[in-house]
């Protein structure tokens, strides 16, 4: 039987097992699953701060971390030394109600974490691709290496704003987001999938955190992200991840 396969990113050549191993984290409901997450992911920041006096952590949006978000704002760390950024932001005003930077505002940003220092994908621009530069830039010299992400999932199989029709329009922007190293931190993105355009870190500096994250929340996205693990043929973003992570991605999930 076959236990692995070849995945072509360019010149690079990736052979990855078939079935990805996943690093399992079960819980009974989102309240629990939130006050592990967020004391998983204050050890992680303490545990940097203590190597190296800073820590740097990608968090995603929308809707289901919420609650993560408010719980890890309670978490006891020197916020003072750590750089919080999304892992994608929506091209919209950060007052806008689809704004990850609201999100995180509300949520984490609160209190003694309040003294965090957030950098934000967001800039006042037309478009994503118009402040692309600076974006990259800032990322590449601010935010690098990352010690900690936590992704969250679409039921589509998207991470970050990394959606399966990514270079459906320009093919080397998919090799550009999902290639596990070696390029650009970040990339503005236009998909079907979503109704405003995005700027997203990339693969190759997600995986610069050593603690790497996933949460997700119901059965029918945890089907999709077995599917992906089992599937060697999956397309979707989500087994880019799996296959791609320089160790097994910590799965928080619950039914
Ligand atoms: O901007 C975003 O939408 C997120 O960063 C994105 O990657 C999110 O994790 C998934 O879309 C899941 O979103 P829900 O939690 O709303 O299902």
């Amino acid at each position: 039987m076959r236990t692995a396969t070849e995945r072509r990113y360019g010149g690079l050549r990736i052979v990855e097992p078939i079935a990805l191993p996943l690093d399992e984290h079960l819980f009974d409901d989102g309240a629990s699953l939130a006050d592990a997450l967020a004391k998983a992911v204050a050890a992680d920041l303490r545990g940097a701060i203590a190597r190296r006096g800073s820590a740097r952590i990608a968090l995603s949006g929308g809707s289901t971390p919420r609650a993560f978000l408010t719980a890890l704002s309670k978490q006891t760390v020197d916020w003072p030394h750590v750089t919080v950024l999304p892992v994608d932001d929506r091209w919209v005003h950060p007052r806008h109600e689809r704004s990850n930077e609201k999100l995180m505002r509300e949520t984490l940003l609160q209190g003694a974490a309040a003294a965090a220092r957030f950098m934000p994908l967001y800039r006042p621009s037309p478009s994503p691709e118009a402040a692309l530069l600076p974006v990259l830039s800032r990322v590449a010299n601010e935010a690098l290496p990352l010690d900690v992400v936590v992704l969250g999932m679409g039921e589509d199989g998207h991470v970050a704003s990394l959606f399966p029709d990514l270079g459906r329009d320009s093919p080397g922007l998919r090799e550009i987001g999902l290639q596990p190293s070696g390029r650009a931190p970040a990339l503005a993105v236009r998909t079907a999938n979503a109704p405003e355009p995005r700027m997203t870190l990339t693969l190759s500096a997600i995986f610069t955190a050593p603690s790497l994250y996933l949460h997700i929340e119901g059965a029918k996205k945890k089907a999709v992200l077995e599917g992906a693990a089992a599937d060697p043929t999956s397309l979707l973003p989500v087994r880019a991840v799996l296959a791609g992570a320089p160790r097994p991605p910590s799965l928080y999930w619950c039914p």
